[in-house]
């Protein structure tokens, strides 16, 4: 159990750190979150007791890390720094093996116990392949990982890791995490400072978001990362939904351009469709939905994101009412995408559209048409864009559908 009780600090006379106060229960990882500068390495040398508070607490299993030597701090916490600043030319085991020295006396040389743990660690962090090799010799990448390696070795019950994940290819990425996540099931604790928030929210425990020294909130990822809170500590546009097949937040930063402003219905199902609704809700349109079987990614993603949705129980069939109302919809919209398999039901919704714009894809050649646009997902904001403009105002609406626009 690793806890930070109010703990503030100040450095060259900045305020760093104001009243940060949060806890990493043992078997839990806990994510450090927010913008550049907003203090996490800070914290994590708090932590650490590479730097001491001006005020507050750093508890490790209840004991204030500051009546600890240093030595009993690093038999306690480990920590990978967060650049490679491994200038030495030692090869991978020697650095490893440097993780042992809080387990060794003065003038002690490593025992059988030792050398164990090296190797254990050179393998858990995918290194034994180049424990002969200088570590300057290695990539940014493949460094972290012997960084981690030197922690593991430490065999301390916290772990203290500053973007553990900055230099890793995606495979790499993924795999330190899982390794963090074995580690803390086997009864750590990790405190680890992560930028991306996507694999924050998969692999962490609980969050904490900390912006100018401040946290702003901390606990379930799922309750954290909400848009409100990540425009508070980033000062930045997300839309957040959920991670496919898990319940794990997925954040997706919006564009800083101007809003497309167009009123959209979605005909279409499966993760498409559900990707051309998250598209168009990220770009500023307003998005309806159906007529799409309940349960299916379109309408799940539609709710997610509160767009109104016309759905039927799965295979049950289009009744006549569903129909009305997403052709009404439809016939509303200043187009109408279609994305996925949309269905000989939706033939009729489709029908009703003044603009069509349809997503590359199987369900494309049933419904193209000199009214239809293709495009891809990334390029639907545009293509929509490009439809008829939204009302000007209330007194004087440009009309919307084609029996509107024949009469204009
Ligand atoms: N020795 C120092 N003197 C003055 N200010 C400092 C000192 N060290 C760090 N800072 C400032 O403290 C703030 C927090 O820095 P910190 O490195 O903790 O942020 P961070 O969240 O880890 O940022 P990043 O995501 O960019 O790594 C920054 O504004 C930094 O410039």
């Amino acid at each position: 159990m690793l806890e930070a009780e109010d703990v503030s600090v100040s450095l060259g006379g900045t305020q760093i750190l104001s009243g940060v106060d949060f806890s990493a229960a043992c078997g839990s990882v806990v994510g450090l979150v927010g913008p550049n500068g907003a203090g996490k390495t800070t914290v994590l040398r708090t932590l650490r007791a590479t730097l001491s508070p001006d005020s507050g607490t750093v508890r490790v299993a209840g004991e204030p890390i500051d009546d600890l030597s240093s030595k009993e701090v690093s038999r306690r916490v480990a920590s990978t720094p967060q650049a490679t600043t491994l200038s030495f030319d030692f090869t991978v085991e020697q650095t490893v093996e440097m993780g042992r020295t809080p387990h060794l006396g003065r003038f002690e040389r490593a025992d059988e116990d030792d050398d164990d743990a090296v190797r254990a660690a050179m393998e858990r962090a995918d290194v034994a392949q180049f424990a002969d090799r200088t570590v300057t010799s290695l990539s940014g990448g493949e460094r972290q990982r012997v960084l981690l390696a030197r922690a593991l070795a430490q065999e301390t019950p916290v772990l203290l890791l500053d973007e553990p994940t900055a230099n890793l290819d995606v495979n790499h990425a993924v795999r330190t995490l899982e390794l963090v996540t074995d580690l803390v099931a086997e009864g750590k604790t990790a405190v680890a400072a992560i930028h991306d928030l996507n694999l924050a929210a998969r692999y962490c425990d609980e969050l904490v978001v900390l912006s100018d020294g401040e946290v702003r909130a901390a606990g379930d990822p799922r309750e954290v990362l909400t848009s409100e809170t990540l425009g508070d500590a980033f000062d930045a546009e997300t839309l957040v939904t959920r991670q496919p097949g898990t319940d794990a937040p997925l954040v997706t930063p919006l564009p800083d351009r101007a809003p497309i402003d167009r009123t959209v219905h979605v005909v279409g199902t499966g993760t498409q469709a559900a990707a051309a609704v998250a598209r168009l809700v990220a770009a500023g349109s307003s998005v309806t939905v159906g007529v799409v079987p309940a349960g299916d990614a379109a309408a799940e993603r539609a709710r997610e994101l509160d767009c109104p949705v016309v759905t039927v129980p799965p295979f049950a069939g289009v009744d006549s009412n569903a129909r009305a109302r997403a052709t009404e919809l439809a016939r509303e919209a200043d187009a109408v995408v279609v994305a996925g398999d949309v269905g000989d039901a939706n033939q009729s919704v489709v029908a009703a559209a003044s603009r069509l714009v349809a997503v590359a894809g199987e369900g494309v050649p049933r419904v193209e048409s000199e009214r239809t646009t293709v495009t891809t997902v990334e390029s639907l904001p545009a293509a929509v864009a490009d439809c008829s403009p939204p009302p000007r105002d209330a007194d004087d609406p440009v009309p919307r559908s084609q029996e509107q626009q024949d009469r204009y």
